[in-house]
């Protein structure tokens, strides 16, 4: 128990000098002790009762108060005081400690716990709570040493013990980046916890980026590079029509920060504002993004909270979209094409989030890294192999528009990547085609042309076909080279087109042609690595699936077409190896109506 807990005990009450001239005066009453015993039990009574009713600040000024009677009486001076009402404070203490931890105050909680074991150091419930708030705290090492003092008292404590095997996963997470998430990709259900981790990055400043992150050795794809826990999230209906909504729900989320964790106070403190140029904004110590790791400042310089504006700022200023988080099945094997589809067009309510780390990677719409959420916590993985110093980007948006200034608008920058260039070169020469593709596809939600059914729409099929022709003569057509990638990074600009064409198509179309589309498909993602990783994964397992029964499971194109699906995997799951692959495949593999390849 540290000094800590000690001082904010003794200083609660607020005497006056008057006050305790009267207390002194009332303890030489008979029975006075027993009348005050009976108030502080009334007020925690009153505390459990608001707490049973889910208010839990109002409880929390009860017990307050029954603390402040317990330890005004015992600093009025009177010997028989001394250790008045203590077990009833540490009842009291205790209960504020569960109060805080619903609140999600993990240092009150902390102190709190701490308050009670001061007045009872083998209290159950207070060394309970203490684990629950370093759990909070991401401190999984003390976490489990007050979790261990809980079962040497109390061995057949099952809530203990499983809170005891959540912390151990976690620090075992947090030291080496290894998460078993294997059942939850193959199943689905509840996402589980995931502790923060930081793998070789560093950050550094950038010539003209401001902060970014910098691989500190070798990656291979798929390799894992960062996780991260939101450390506020907003909602809202749309999020490019009307990003004040979210805004402010994240800034309101950010400012409770201060009451949980100075930890995460900082983290937030480092993130981008403008208050400051680029250039002077600090480097943070990565130390801070480390679990259980000593990156404490100065214990004077406790940060407050800043200003409704400057919360603003920054929730505006790093925010990602958020929606997977609500979505356990697109963070598995993406989703089948009729859901692909609703998803990719009908976006209503989005989730926006603020991750601390990843919010000092920069962005490009071609990025060199995957990020995928499971639950609150964002994974970064390395999207293709890279030497050390590489500079690692994650795509803020991903938006098919050849002018992405509008979508990008809220971050307050021009993106200049490769993509940006070689787009605003191209769109004059396109223009007049491109208007007519975003007429028509805007006209096909009219028509329920995005439906996917059993019975392909035709007339969407034809339309979609005839665009993706024009489209394919005006890249041949181009008065420049391209290559593949280039030629793919156009066609993602007309990529409805290309998916209808897919999806609509006639029962008369045959397999090979078929292979032939999802191929097509597929290669205009990848070529944007990995952005839309769930539909990369889905495609590259639907191609699988039609090789398959094109040309059976022993065959070198079954062979090819596997290892496509491994590389896509892996680049967002993680290292996939045979068993895993045939949990996905199995899983995928099922009886899906909306497959390209359903009864071909
Ligand atoms: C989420 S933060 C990224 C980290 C940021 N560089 C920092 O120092 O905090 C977003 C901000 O970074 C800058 N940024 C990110 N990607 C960029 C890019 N591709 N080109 C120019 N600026 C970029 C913009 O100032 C943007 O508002």
């Amino acid at each position: 128990m540290g000094t800590d807990a000690t001082e904010s005990i003794l200083t609660v009450p607020n005497l006056s000098q008057n006050g305790m001239r009267y207390l002194r005066k009332v303890t030489r009453v008979p029975n006075m002790l027993d009348v005050l015993r009976k108030e502080m039990q009334r007020v925690r009574a009153e505390g459990n009762r608001y707490f049973q009713k889910g208010d839990f600040s109002e409880a929390i000024d009860n017990y307050t108060r029954c603390i402040q009677i317990g330890r005004g009486f015992q600093l009025s001076g009177a010997k028989r005081c001394r250790a008045f009402g203590d077990d009833i404070m540490t009842v009291a203490a205790s209960n504020r400690a569960q109060a805080y931890l619903e609140l999600r105050m993990w240092e009150k909680a902390l102190s709190s716990a701490d308050d009670a074991l001061y007045l009872d150091p083998h209290h159950v419930k207070s060394l309970f709570r203490k684990g629950k708030a370093l759990q909070g705290l991401q401190e999984y090492e003390k976490a489990r040493a007050a979790f261990e003092s809980v079962l040497e008292l109390r061995p057949q404590n099952d809530s203990c013990k499983q809170a005891l095997k959540e912390v151990t996963i976690a620090y075992h997470q947090s030291v080496t980046g290894e998460y078993d998430l294997r059942d939850y990709f193959v199943h689905g259900g509840d996402p589980p916890l995931c502790s923060d981790f930081v793998g070789p990055v560093e950050i550094r400043r950038t010539l003209d980026r401001g902060r970014g992150l910098f691989l500190t050795q070798g990656v291979q794809a798929g390799e894992l590079l960062l996780v991260s826990n939101a450390l506020g999230l907003g909602g809202s209906e749309s999020l490019l029509d009307s990003p004040d909504c979210w805004v402010v729900n994240l800034a309101c989320d950010f400012l409770q920060l201060f009451d949980s964790s100075q930890r995460y106070a900082y983290q937030l403190h480092y993130l981008r504002g403008t208050e400051e140029t680029d250039d002077e904004k600090e480097v943070p110590p990565l130390k801070l993004y480390i679990p259980g790791s000593d990156w404490a400042p100065d214990p004077d310089r406790r940060l407050k909270p800043p200003s409704f504006n400057v919360a603003y700022t920054k929730a505006r200023l790093n925010s990602f979209d958020a929606s997977r988080i609500g979505d356990p099945n697109s963070s598995r094997l993406g989703t089948n094409l009729k859901r692909m589809i609703e998803e990719h067009e009908a976006s209503t309510f989005q989730i926006c989030a603020v991750w601390a780390l990843p919010s000092l990677i920069n962005h490009s719409c071609v990025p060199n890294c995957s990020t995928n959420t499971v639950g609150k916590a964002m994974f970064v993985r390395a999207g293709q192999s890279m030497p050390a110093g590489t500079q690692i980007s994650i795509p803020y948006v991903v938006s098919e528009c050849m002018d992405r200034s509008n979508s990008m608008k809220i971050w307050d920058f021009e993106c200049s990547c490769e993509k940006c260039v070689l787009d605003k070169r191209v769109e004059p020469l396109v223009a007049e085609l491109y208007e007519r593709y975003k007429v028509q596809m805007n006209e096909f939600y009219g028509m329920d042309g995005y439906k996917v059914g059993k019975e392909p729409n035709l007339q969407v099929y034809k339309i979609a076909s005839e665009q993706v022709d024009l489209v394919e003569d005006a890249i041949a057509n181009l008065p420049f080279e391209l290559n593949d990638t280039e030629r793919n990074w156009i066609r993602f600009a007309f990529q409805r087109a290309y998916i209808l064409q897919l999806v609509q198509c006639p029962h008369d179309v045959t397999r090979l042609e078929r292979i032939d589309l999802v191929r097509r498909v597929l290669a205009i993602y990848s070529a944007i690595n990995v952005g839309t990783f769930g539909l990369n994964m889905y495609l590259s397992v639907e191609l699988l699936r039609g090789i398959e029964q094109e040309y059976g499971e022993g065959s070198k194109e079954y062979r090819s077409a596997r290892r496509v699906v491994r590389h896509n995997l892996n680049r967002v799951l993680g290292p996939v190896d045979d068993d895993f692959l045939q949990d996905l495949l199995a899983v995928n593999f099922k009886k899906d109506e909306y497959s390209p390849f359903y009864r071909t």
